[in-house]
């Protein structure tokens, strides 16, 4: 027996398939685990051991990690991109700063990809409206976060993704029909993720069923792409009321300038993120999402 490292890039049927160098090595999880209940995920680092006479390796350790999900279940992700449309469907902010919460709160980079971008060229009504929408989201968060103009079928849209991401391991998260298959696809085209696909409730269960799986899209930078169903929407928001100000960067600059220690920046008064907002340092839009994550949060507890 010989032990090894290497990282979790396929989880299917009960087997792990894992990465150590140039190979992967198809690997069952030890008993220790089910009986512990640390079940590894896609984008663990493990140790394994290479048993000669079987065909299958055996996990006995998983390494601890930088966060985890638990729909979709993959672990160690350094960097969300986080995909809206410049339409077709317009921006929802409410759900892009949800997930910019959810990034922030699991100590992961992140960019916002602004897909459909073609949509935008030209003059007529309908492009109008989608550089309306790209204009407003660089504004918006041009100051807090990375803004990639994406369209897939361009060749440098693909090249800046991979430079933005250079080394990390990216999931995509984004609403449904902004795009996040197809640039998965532009990516890796041997992925073949489901695109344009019809939500009828048969499509939608056989999507949620696919198991997930970490792709290389830059072997010499080891840059890898996570192909997972999911991230398109929350149940709930999980984070603590007091804890919500410091998972938007831009608010942090302003803390303990407040009247009160423990301002929540609702209506207090003397409140130096309010002020913020009003000086136009803090995009307005971002503190309405504030607020009402807030006012959710506070009703998920109260249930
Ligand atoms: N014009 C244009 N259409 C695009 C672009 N990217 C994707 N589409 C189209 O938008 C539709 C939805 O794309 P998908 O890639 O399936 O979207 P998704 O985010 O994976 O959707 P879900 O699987 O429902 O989460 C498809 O018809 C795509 O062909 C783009 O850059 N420009
Ligand atoms: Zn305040």
């Amino acid at each position: 027996m010989s032990g090894k490292k290497g990282l979790i890039v396929k989880g299917i049927a009960g087997f792990y398939y894992v990465k150590s160098g140039d190979e992967v090595y198809r690997c069952k999880a030890r008993g220790v685990f089910k009986q512990r209940a640390v079940k590894p995920a896609v984008g663990d680092e493990v140790e394994f051991e290479v048993i000669p006479e079987n065909d299958d390796s055996l996990i006995t350790g998983v390494l601890p990690r930088r966060n985890s999900f638990i729909r979709p279940f993959i672990a160690n992700v350094d960097c969300f991109a986080i995909v809206t449309a410049a339409a077709s469907p317009a921006p929802i902010l409410s759900v892009i700063d949800k997930f910019m919460v959810m990034a922030e709160k699991n100590g992961t980079e992140i960019i916002l990809c602004v897909n459909k971008c073609d949509l935008a060229e030209g003059d007529r009504e309908a492009a109008k409206k989608a550089q309306e929408n790209i204009a407003a989201l660089q504004r918006i968060y041009g100051s807090v976060y990375p803004v990639l103009l994406m369209d897939p079928d361009r060749e440098e849209s693909l090249a800046e993704f991979r430079r933005m991401t250079l080394g990390k391991k990216v999931a995509l998260a984004g609403a449904s029909g902004v795009g996040k298959s197809t640039i998965l696809n532009r990516l890796i085209p041997h992925a073949q993720a489901e695109t344009g696909k019809i939500s009828s409730k048969s499509e939608r269960g056989k999507h949620t069923t696919r198991h997930a799986e970490l792709f290389s899209i830059d072997e010499k930078h080891g840059t890898m792409i996570f192909d997972t169903p999911g991230f398109t929407s929350f149940d709930i928001l999980e984070a603590e009321e007091e804890e919500l100000q410091h998972l938007y960067p831009e608010m942090t600059g302003f803390l303990g300038g407040c009247r009160y220690h423990n301002c929540k920046h609702l209506s207090e008064p003397g409140c130096s993120i309010r002020q913020a907002v009003e000086e136009g340092k803090i995009a307005i839009e971002r503190y309405e999402s504030y607020k009402s994550q807030m006012e959710e949060i506070r009703k998920a507890r109260q249930y």
